[in-house]
This record gives structure tokens, C-alpha cells and sequence, in this order.
């Protein structure tokens, strides 16, 4: 199950970290920049291919001390086509390195649309008989707000093809508390929420006690965290909000059960544009950037008792 191949990953790498791509052309360093505009013009291609680039150097300096990576969709959606290509490479160069690759795409509509999102992403197309993968990532991020039957459409293909889901429960951003926060009876709508992300891990549970159904909860929410755990044992918390939300090693603690497992923490701008914040170049402080956050991490867990490793 998807879930043990995680949590194997991130006790073998000694590593609750995955590393986010999500590219900014006008922030990727200029000699990249410069070589892919002289091949291709002022062109999408052009954007594309210094995307590629820069996303497998990227990859090439991570690899080893990460168990995933997650691209978000948006960064490359923004350049049509040719940004959807960088995408799939992204995708396809980080497996093809033993990664994970979480899909932030955010997606979730009415049941049979939902199963479209779901053929793209987790499972296959029919064309003609035949059953052919479009984007292959491993973990899909589901946007919950239309129930129940949106999330069910992912079930299939989860158990199909050993893949899995974050859940959003309390995202990490200022005004995620607008709707998230409301009371609904004697509950939040995210602790609602995460009601149903039990249900699901009830359903669906590897032999390391994690359920391929995690959740989403940001680092710069720590109190919720704590409480979030205690609610969902079995989720895997994906934890996005470190370094440039603010987020910082001993915020997500509480992500963290006692057994020391249970979450990821996500950084896509402080580690992939680490460089200009250092003298090296991209693909070094890449690398430096991920032992750093992993150190203070597993400092932090140390002293607070939650060490695995
Ligand atoms: O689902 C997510 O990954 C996500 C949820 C959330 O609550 N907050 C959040 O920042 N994210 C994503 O996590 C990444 C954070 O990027 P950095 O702030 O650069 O580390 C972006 O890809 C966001 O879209």
C-alpha cells in the first residue's frame, strides 16, 4: 500500500520532508533563463524547457534524501500546453528516481467529474480498449468542499493502483479560518472534515498503521496540528507553511505521533530558490537547504521525544 511504501521511505531516507516543485520562471537563475530564450525565443516552449531543466537539476541534487517531491499543477498550468509538458516530466524524471510524487492539483468536483480528475492523475484512460496513464503521480491533493461522493470517485483508482490522497483540513493560509474555522454544531468544518477522513482511513489502512487517505494541515497552524492528530491517528499529515509561510521546525511538532511518524513536511520555495539566499549555485543549495530543514527537524523531534530513528 501506498502508505507503507511512504512511511518505509521516509524511515530508510530518516526524512518526514518532501521537497516542492514549484517553479517561478522569472526565479529560476539566469543562466537557464538566458539559454532556453536564446533556443526557443520569448515562447512558452522556451519557459518549458528551462522549466525541465532546472526541475531535474532539482531532482538530481534531492533524490537521495528525500522520499517525495510534490509539484503544484499551477506553475505549470500557467504556461498552457507547454507548461503541462514540464509538468509530466517533473512527474515522470522523479519517479523514474524512486521518488513519490504527490500531485498538487487541488482537484474535486461532482462524483462523475471527480473520476475524470482521478483518470488523470491517479488512474488510467480507456482509449479504445486499452487503459493508458496520462499524468502518473502517486498522491493526489483533493479539495473536499463538495462531500463525500467527490472523494469516493478517488477510491477506485486508490485501490486499483496502490495510490493515495491529502485531504484539505486546515490549510495553511491567513484566512483559511473564513470557512474553515465556522461552527457546525459542536464542530469546526475542518474538524468535520477530518471526521471523514476517518471514515476513510477506517476503510483503508496499510500494515504500518497509516492509511493511504492523509490530510492536509499547515505548519502555521501548530495548536490545530496537535489537536488534528490526536482526531486522525491513522493520516498522514501533509504539512505545507514551512519556511517562507513562516513555519519552522518546532511549529510542526505536533504533525508528528508519538511514534514519531505520521506527517511531511513540505518546502517548495526555501529549498528550490535556496541559491538566492547563498553563494552556490542552484543545485547545491538545493541540497543544503533539505539537510538543514531535515537536521532541525529531526533535532527538534529528538528533544521532544518523537525520534524514530
Ligand atoms: O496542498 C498544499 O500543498 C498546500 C496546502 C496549504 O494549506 N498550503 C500550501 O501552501 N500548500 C501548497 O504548498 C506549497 C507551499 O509553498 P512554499 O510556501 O513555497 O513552501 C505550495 O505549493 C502551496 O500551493
Amino acid at each position: 500500500m501506498l502508505s507503507d511504501k511512504l512511511i518505509k521511505s521516509i524511515i530508510e531516507k530518516k526524512s518526514p520532508i518532501v521537497v516542492g516543485l514549484d517553479p517561478r520562471f522569472e526565479s529560476l537563475p539566469a543562466d537557464i533563463r538566458t539559454k532556453h530564450l536564446e533556443n526557443d525565443g520569448s515562447t512558452l516552449k522556451a519557459v518549458s524547457n528551462a522549466l525541465i531543466e532546472f526541475n531535474r537539476g532539482i531532482i538530481d541534487a534531492i533524490f537521495d534524501l528525500v522520499p517525495a517531491v510534490k509539484p503544484q499543477v499551477a506553475f505549470y498550468e500557467q504556461y498552457g500546453i507547454e507548461g503541462m509538458i514540464a509538468y509530466k516530466d517533473a512527474c515522470d524524471y522523479a519517479k523514474s528516481k524512486g521518488l513519490i510524487v504527490v500531485a498538487d492539483v487541488k482537484r474535486g468536483d461532482i462524483g462523475s467529474t471527480s473520476k475524470a480528475y482521478s483518470n488523470a492523475h491517479l488512474g488510467k484512460v480507456e482509449i479504445n480498449g486499452e487503459m493508458i496513464s496520462a499524468f502518473e503521480a502517486d498522491f493526489a491533493t483533493i479539495n473536499p468542499y463538495l462531500g463525500n461522493d467527490c472523494m469516493a470517485e478517488f477510491m477506485d483508482d486508490i485501490k486499483t493502483y496502490e495510490k493515495g490522497m491529502f485531504v484539505l483540513v486546515k490549510t495553511s493560509n491567513k484566512t483559511s479560518g473564513q470557512l474553515q474555522d465556522l461552527k457546525s454544531g459542536d464542530e469546526t468544518i475542518y474538524e468535520k472534515v477530518a471526521d471523514i477522513v476517518c471514515q476513510w482511513n477506517q476503510e483503508i489502512c496499510g500494515e504500518t498503521g497509516y492509511s493511504p487517505i492523509g490530510a492536509v494541515v499547515g505548519a502555521t497552524y501548530p495548536e490545530e496540528l496537535v489537536a488534528l492528530r490526536k482526531k486522525m491517528p491513522k493520516a498522514i499529515f501533509l504539512v505545507p507553511g514551512y519556511g517562507a509561510q513562516g513555519g519552522g521546525a518546532q511549529d510542526v511538532l505536533g504533525a508528528f505521533n508519538e511514534d514519531g511518524l505520521g506527517a511531511i513536511v513540505n518546502n517548495s520555495r526555501g529549498i528550490i530558490f535556496a541559491y538566492q539566499k547563498s553563494n552556490l549555485d542552484y543545485k547545491s543549495a538545493a541540497r543544503e537547504a533539505v539537510i538543514k530543514m531535515k537536521n532541525d527537524i529531526n533535532q527538534a523531534l529528538e528533544q521532544d521525544q518523537k525520534k524514530y530513528w
